[in-house]
C-alpha cells in the first residue's frame, strides 16, 4: 500500500486546503486553521482511505485546538477524493478520554465556551460527513471519547478496554444529540436510557455483545485491515446514493441539534461553572493523578 503522509497530492487538496478559502470559512466555526499539532493524517493512494490518527499524550483529552484540527481534517477530506476515513490513536491504552478536564477546572467562561462550540462542532461534522468512517478503537474510550465511537458508522475495538458514556458521573446531563447519537447504535431506548442514566461502562467483550461495537480486532494491525475490509466493501458506484442514505437516517438529530445549539451550550455553561460540580472535579482530577 502506498501510504502518504499529510501529503494527498493524488487526491487532491487536504493540505492545499488549509490556506484555501473554505477552510478559512470553516475555521470559523471549528477554530483557527494552525497546522496540524495533534493529529496525522495518511491517506492510501489506492484505495482513497484516510487514516487519522490521535496524537495528544497522554490520554488524547479533547482541547478546543485538537478537537478543531479533527474537525477540519474531515471537512478537507470531504473535498478531495477518499472514500473513508479511519479514526485511531496513536497510544497503546487510551483512544480518547473524553474532555480535557483539566481545561474544564476552573477556567474562564469564555474558555469554557470554545471548549463546548468545539465538542458540538466535531460531533456535527462527524456524524454528518458523507465519508464511510469507522472507529478503529485500540484504547480506553469514554464520554468525548464515546462520542467520537458512536458517531462513527463502525466500530472496530481491541479487548480488555472500556467504552462508555459517563456524564452523569461527572454530575452532568447528557444532551440530547449524544442520546440521539447513542440510539443510533442501541436503538433499545430500555437499553440506552439504563446505560446513559448509570454511567454504564462496557469492556470491550461486553460492548460487542450490546451491539455498542461492530467487531473486536486482536491487534491495531488487524483492527485496521478490518477497517479497510469494511470501507472497501461499498463499491464505487454506490458512494453517492449511500452518502444520501446516510444522511436521511442522521438528519433529524442533525436538525434537532440545530435547533438546539445555543440552548445546549447554555446549559453546559450554566452546569460546568456550578461551585458543587467545579468541586467535584477537582476531585475527580486529583483522584485521576493518584492513579498514577
Ligand atoms: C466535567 C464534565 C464536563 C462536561 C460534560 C457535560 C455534559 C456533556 C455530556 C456529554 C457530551 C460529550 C462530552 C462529554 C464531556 C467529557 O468528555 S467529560 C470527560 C470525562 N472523562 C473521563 O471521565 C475520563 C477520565 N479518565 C479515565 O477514566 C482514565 O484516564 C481512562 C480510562 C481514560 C484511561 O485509564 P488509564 O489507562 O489507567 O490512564 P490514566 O487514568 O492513568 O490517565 C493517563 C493520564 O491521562 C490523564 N487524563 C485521563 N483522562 C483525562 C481527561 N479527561 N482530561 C485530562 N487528563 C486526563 C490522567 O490524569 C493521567 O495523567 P498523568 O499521566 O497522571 O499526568
Amino acid at each position: 500500500m502506498a501510504a502518504r503522509i499529510m501529503n494527498l497530492p493524488k487526491h487532491g487538496l487536504c493540505h492545499l486546503m488549509r490556506t484555501s478559502a473554505l477552510a478559512r470559512h470553516y475555521a470559523g466555526s471549528t477554530g483557527s486553521a494552525s497546522p496540524p499539532q495533534f493529529t496525522t493524517l495518511s491517506v492510501d493512494d489506492k484505495t482513497g482511505i484516510a487514516t487519522l490518527t490521535l496524537n495528544r499524550p497522554p490520554a488524547n483529552a479533547l482541547n478546543a485546538a485538537f478537537m478543531g484540527e479533527i474537525a477540519r481534517s474531515i471537512k478537507e477530506l470531504e473535498k478531495s477524493k477518499c472514500r473513508g476515513l479511519i479514526l485511531t490513536s496513536s497510544s497503546e491504552r487510551i483512544f480518547c478520554a473524553g474532555l480535557d478536564l483539566k481545561e474544564c477546572y476552573q477556567a474562564e467562561a469564555s474558555h469554557l465556551q470554545g471548549i463546548w462550540v468545539a465538542l458540538q462542532n466535531l460531533w456535527h461534522t462527524l456524524y454528518s460527513t458523507p465519508l464511510i468512517t469507522v472507529a478503529l478503537i485500540n484504547g480506553h474510550t469514554v464520554a468525548g471519547g464515546g462520542m467520537l465511537a458512536l458517531s462513527s458508522e463502525y466500530r472496530i475495538m481491541l479487548p480488555n478496554f472500556k467504552i462508555g458514556i459517563n456524564e452523569t458521573m461527572v454530575g452532568l446531563a447528557v444532551p440530547m444529540w449524544l442520546i440521539d447519537t447513542y440510539l443510533n447504535v442501541i436503538p433499545n431506548r430500555r437499553v440506552a436510557e439504563w446505560d446513559l442514566t448509570a454511567s454504564r461502562i462496557y469492556k470491550s467483550e461486553h460492548a460487542l455483545k450490546a451491539g455498542l461495537v461492530d467487531e473486536l480486532a486482536a491487534s491495531k494491525e488487524q483492527g485496521l485491515e478490518r477497517a479497510v475490509a469494511f470501507i472497501s466493501s461499498y463499491p464505487k458506484h454506490s458512494l453517492v446514493a449511500r452518502a444520501i442514505t446516510k444522511r436521511q437516517f442522521r438528519e433529524k438529530d442533525l436538525k434537532n441539534f440545530e435547533d438546539n445549539r445555543q440552548h445546549d451550550l447554555e446549559i453546559f455553561l450554566s452546569n460546568i461553572q456550578k461551585p458543587n460540580v467545579q468541586s467535584y472535579l477537582g476531585e475527580y482530577l486529583e483522584s485521576l493523578k493518584k492513579k498514577a
